[in-house]
């Protein structure tokens, strides 16, 4: 059974359709990666599979019992607001030391326990992010644009960490992404979205995709070629790229 599945789900703010007939179903252990320019629905869809946005057609069905982690896009902490990075992780839920050790180790990041918040690095801060929503053990991660503030090579750095969290503890993983070359590598399957799904297949397959270029233009091709260097391993050409009419 799919730990998440939405079935052509629309999503409307008063007037305006943000998302439109819209299927995607999130399979144990996989990580799939959401991509799309700004303003094409991406945190709608993230919300719709939660439950946290209306759903103005279709449903959304979760596992029973699915356990969900989030790691949100930024979180502002007044930096002049003394937390250490256990008492912060431990503000919203009930778990001991040992957990939240466990967890920070989890997410590469086994040092922080007693820092202060506000003098971690931008990519250490997102890994006590990681650690928080890994602390329960979810059976699938929700990452909305985890790695914005990031330069790429810490980019890049966060998504090897999201891989080897899903080799270590199984779970599988949906996120939003810009970066489509940064996150191809950890990515079994990606969904170009605009409102509606233009195309979705194997990162070499979307990167490659008309509908894909048409939205990014056609700089995707050093990311392509990056991509295919660490990866020379055949791909399956799953394609199912039918573009649908926006309207
Ligand atoms: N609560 C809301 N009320 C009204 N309109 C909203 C609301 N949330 C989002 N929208 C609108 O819905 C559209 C899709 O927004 P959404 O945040 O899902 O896109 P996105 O792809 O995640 O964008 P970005 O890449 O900029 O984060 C946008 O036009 C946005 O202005």
């Amino acid at each position: 059974m799919s730990l998440i599945s939405a079935t052509n789900i629309s999503v409307r703010y008063g007037a305006n359709t943000v998302l439109r007939n819209v299927s995607l179903s999130v399979e144990p252990g996989e990580i799939v990666t959401i991509v799309g320019p700004n303003g094409s629905g991406k945190t709608s869809l993230l919300k719709a599979v939660i439950g946290a946005a209306q759903l103005a057609a279709g449903q959304v069905t979760q596992k029973p019992g699915l356990k969900i982690g989030y790691v949100p896009q930024r979180l502002h902490i007044d930096p002049t607001l003394p937390i250490t990075v256990e008492r912060f992780m431990r503000l919203t839920q009930r778990v001991d030391t040992k957990d939240c050790a466990n967890a920070l180790e989890a997410a590469g990041v086994p040092d922080l326990l007693k820092r202060q918040m506000s003098a971690l690095s931008g990519g250490q801060f997102q890994r006590v992010l990681l650690a928080r929503a890994l602390i329960n053990r979810p059976d699938v991660l929700l990452l909305d644009e985890a790695t914005q503030g990031l330069d790429q090579r810490g980019s890049a750095a966060f998504y090897q960490q999201i891989e080897t969290v899903r080799q270590d503890t199984g779970c599988a993983v949906l996120m939003i992404s810009h970066e489509l070359h940064v996150v191809m590598s950890a990515s079994d399957r990606v969904i170009c979205l605009n409102g509606h799904v233009c195309c979705e297949g194997t990162p070499a397959v979307v990167a490659s995709a008309p509908e894909y270029r048409a939205l990014f233009g056609s700089g995707t091709g050093g990311a392509l070629a990056l991509y295919r260097h660490d990866h020379d391993h055949d791909h399956d050409h799953d394609h199912a790229c039918g573009h649908e009419a926006a309207e």
